[in-house]
């Protein structure tokens, strides 16, 4: 079983769009959105698949209940039906942090190879989950978002050394950054070099839900990137259809 988020109150969020950030961006996509997350961002703008009233306790992989309007329950069979339904013959599994939910992941897109022969499967994580062991070689790619500290996340929760090293050693990784503010570049630049990360492999990305925001903060952010020989990543869905559900 799978616990996805919703769009409106009953529907899971599964949508055929286009990747709006990072290595891929661009590319027709169907994204699965996995409710629950082991953080809590300040400027998470996917807050409803966690932020739950009266109930944050975290999720465990199989757990069979839902409790929240801004969850639904499906089989991991009906999952992979909706996906191959949709045009796209890339995956995009999200969240949340869709690597607490690594074992039925595993199965839901087993089962999706099975309907749809050979699918490119990317995983948008925070960086701080393994992988489950049978989830791990379905994945093409991983885009890791390791949490800085103006996420407001303890770093002894959101920056797992031996995990990021795990990634960095992984070369279906990139690593994007959230930028807020021109002096987060000293964080990611210790990251960085802790964990001998190839500036190529590295995206940064304005924080922002807006375009206004967006376009302001990539306006220094793109010098950033110049100069350190990173790449710049912006966030196509939000310039094309605002932030919004099911987008
Ligand atoms: C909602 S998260 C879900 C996947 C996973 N929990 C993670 O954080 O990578 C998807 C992506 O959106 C980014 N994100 C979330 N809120 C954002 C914001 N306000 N501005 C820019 N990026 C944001 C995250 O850093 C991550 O790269
Ligand atoms: N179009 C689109 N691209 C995305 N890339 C990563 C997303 C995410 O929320 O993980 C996302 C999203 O929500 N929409
Ligand atoms: S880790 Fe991802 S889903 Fe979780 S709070 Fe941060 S941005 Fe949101
Ligand atoms: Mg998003």
């Amino acid at each position: 079983m799978l616990t996805l988020a919703t769009t409106t109150p009953s529907e899971p969020e599964i949508f055929a769009s286009l990747q709006g950030e990072g290595a891929s961006v661009g590319k027709p996509s169907t994204f699965v959105r996995l409710s629950r997350c082991n953080l809590a961002c300040h400027w998470c703008d996917t807050a409803y698949t966690w932020r739950f009233s009266g109930d944050n306790r975290p999720h465990t992989d199989g757990l069979d209940f839902a409790r929240e309007a801004n969850q639904v329950k499906l089989e991991e069979a009906e999952v992979a039906q909706m996906v191959a339904a949709l045009k796209p013959d890339r995956l995009v599994l999200t969240g949340g942090e869709p690597l607490l939910q690594g074992a039925a992941l595993a199965r839901m897109v087993a089962a999706l190879k099975e309907l749809r022969g050979e699918f490119h499967v990317e995983i948008e994580t925070n960086g701080s989950v393994a992988p489950h062991p049978a989830l791990d070689p379905l994945i093409d790619q991983f885009n890791v978002s390791p949490k800085l500290a103006h996420s407001g996340n303890p770093a002894s929760l959101a920056l797992i050394p031996e995990r990021l090293a795990a990634y960095a050693a992984d070369p279906r990784a990139f690593f994007k950054f959230v930028i807020a503010e021109r002096s987060d570049i000293e964080e990611v630049l210790g990251l960085v070099a802790a964990h001998s990360i190839l500036p190529s492999r590295v995206f940064l990305m304005p924080e922002g839900r807006d375009s206004a925001t967006l376009r302001a903060r990539a306006r220094w952010l793109g010098d950033l990137c110049a100069e350190h020989g990173f790449n710049f990543t912006d966030r196509l869905h939000i310039h094309l259809w605002g932030d919004t559900r099911g987008t």
